[in-house]
């Protein structure tokens, strides 16, 4: 597109120079320009994007958009002077990649917690209804096709450079509708500035992020966006902000997982090693619902996930059967599934610090009626090596069973960090330890020597790909591990 064309299209000051120049991209980094490509030098908190221009022009960026270059600091670029540069980033980057939200059928998810659990349920149940979906979360981002991504600059929800064309991708794919995890920093940030949502799924609100947001109020603030900019709400009852969130959006439903009023309801929930089981009540009827998750909580965004692919065509029989065949996010309290026949129960967490790794070992003991076992690592290099001895200790204290071996321990003599960890386990008065180095090995022991009624906990790796062994970088799947460890059993 034409600078001056651009430059009109969005309302943007009209170029002094080069207006014929082709814009074939935007970006916000210096170091992602292309020939072609609209630098926007934002000012941020750590950096001013107008200390790159020259790096940018190198990399053949043909015009620059600012707030006003900073006294000392030129250019022989075309330069466009707007009030707020992340807000024109946004619309240049819509516009550039052909507002694809406006052909997509898009939820967005927002909320302190439960996130990126609702939104892989939205998704998965918007597939169940027969809409070809992809999905963008902080576990990456996904094509209809169902095999997850990675982009650049790990983020929940990326500047909207990349988001656009995550989305234009999207649409390349086939997908007809797609779910976004909107952060908060997102919101503040308007790096979904520009999306055309249908729907924004409220989770709940709790005190997070303060550093950035300044107050809850601000946090607050900054998350309410999404319900502003959507035509369709799903809020939470039991979540008090929900008040100050009513008639914010033209229609909304409520949803509620504690018995209060609300348009989608839970009750009878029940709990057991294999998932929840509830009744839930809807403006599609009643009916009995089946999800193999762990955490009672989960109820609440499956409520929610429901009401919003409801909302976008989804029957009650369609829901039902989504939610029972959902796979879990994955490497997040993720059920392995193993060959039939009484097995103990394996699960893949993330969990890798000592409060994380206490959390997820109570949560799977009020359901295991056997032995709780564990096998987790601690990273080498520079990462934390203070945790090392509190994990060991908790993995004592809170499993029968614990199991030290690798986890990305890089040039760190693995030994060492086992040491520590076994340190820590002895040092809280537990003896119920030992380590295996070699990780596959650790999991293949845990798993077979586990019985029935068991629960084995595989902390540390969750959803990451590859194992750091001292220098050397290997390919690692740890539900592929655990399912090779079960069917290694004697039947
Ligand atoms: C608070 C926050 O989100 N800040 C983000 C923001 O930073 P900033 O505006 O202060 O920018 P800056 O780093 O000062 O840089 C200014 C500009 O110079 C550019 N630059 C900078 C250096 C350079 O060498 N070249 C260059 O071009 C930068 O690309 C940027 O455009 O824009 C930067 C550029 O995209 C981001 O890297 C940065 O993310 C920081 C690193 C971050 O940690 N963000 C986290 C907190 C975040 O966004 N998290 C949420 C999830 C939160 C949650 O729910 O847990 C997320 O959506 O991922
Ligand atoms: N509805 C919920 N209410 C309260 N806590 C929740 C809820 N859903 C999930 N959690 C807790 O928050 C943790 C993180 O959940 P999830 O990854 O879905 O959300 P998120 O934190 O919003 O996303 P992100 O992965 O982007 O940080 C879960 O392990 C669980 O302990």
């Amino acid at each position: 597109m034409k600078l001056a064309a651009l430059a009109a299209a969005l309302n943007l000051p009209a170029p002094t120079q080069t207006p014929e120049a082709d814009v074939t991209g935007v970006t916000h980094n210096a170091a992602w320009a292309e020939p072609g490509s609209l630098f926007v030098a934002v000012r941020g908190a750590r950096a001013d994007g107008h200390s790159f221009i020259a790096q940018a022009q190198e990399r053949g960026a043909v015009a620059v958009l600012g707030e006003g270059l900073p006294t000392g600091v030129q250019t022989t670029l075309p330069y466009l002077q707007v009030p707020d540069a992340r807000a024109a980033l946004a619309d240049l980057a819509a516009e550039l990649h052909g507002h694809p939200s406006r052909d997509l059928k898009v939820v967005g998810v927002t909320g302190t917690d439960g996130k990126t659990t609702t939104s892989w349920l939205t998704r998965h149940l918007l597939r169940a209804a027969g809409l070809p979906t992809g999905l963008l979360s902080t576990a990456g981002y996904e094509l209809p096709d169902g095999k997850l991504r990675q982009f650049p600059a790990h983020f929940t929800t990326p500047e909207a450079p990349q988001l656009q064309s995550i989305l234009r991708e999207l649409l390349q794919a086939g997908a007809q509708a797609a779910v976004l995890e909107a952060s908060s920093h997102a919101l503040a940030l308007h790096r979904v500035r520009g999306v055309a949502w249908d729907a924004a799924i409220w989770t709940h609100l709790t005190r997070e992020h303060l550093d950035f947001h300044g107050s809850v109020e601000g946090y607050f603030a900054d998350k309410r966006r999404l319900i502003e900019a959507a035509p369709f709400a799903v809020l939470n009852a039991d979540d008090p902000w929900t008040e100050q969130l009513r008639g914010v959006a033209p229609q909304e439903v409520t949803y509620s997982a504690e018995g209060g009023a609300a348009d989608w309801q839970a009750d009878k929930v029940q709990q057991s090693g294999r998932g929840l089981s509830f009744r839930v009540h809807s403006p599609l009827g009643e009916f009995a619902a089946e999800l193999p998750m762990i955490g009672a909580f989960n109820v609440a965004n499956a409520l929610a996930a429901m009401a919003a692919a409801a909302h976008l065509g989804a029957t009650a029989e369609q829901l039902q059967a989504g939610l029972a065949s959902f796979g879990g996010v994955p490497g997040r309290m993720q059920l392995v599934r193993g060959p039939a026949g009484p097995q103990p129960r394996v699960i893949v967490d993330f969990a890798h610090t000592p409060p994380s790794l206490e959390k997820a070992l109570q949560t799977l003991r009020s359901t295991t009626g056997g032995q709780l076992w564990v096998v987790i690592g601690s990273a080498g290099g520079n990462r934390d090596p203070l945790k090392r001895a509190p994990l060991g200790e908790v993995a004592g204290r809170c499993a029968d069973q614990a199991i030290f071996t690798e986890e990305d321990h890089r040039e760190t003599p693995l030994q060492d960090i086992l040491a520590a960890m076994e340190r820590g386990a002895r040092e809280g008065g537990h003896s119920n330890f030992r380590s295996i180095p070699d990780r596959q090995e650790a999991i293949r022991y845990a798993v077979t020597q586990a019985q029935p009624g068991d629960t084995v906990l595989l902390a540390g790796k969750g959803p990451e790909d590859t194992l750091e062994r001292d220098t050397e970088t290997v390919p690692w799947n740890e539900t592929r591990e655990a399912e090779e460890a079960l069917a290694l059993r004697r039947p």
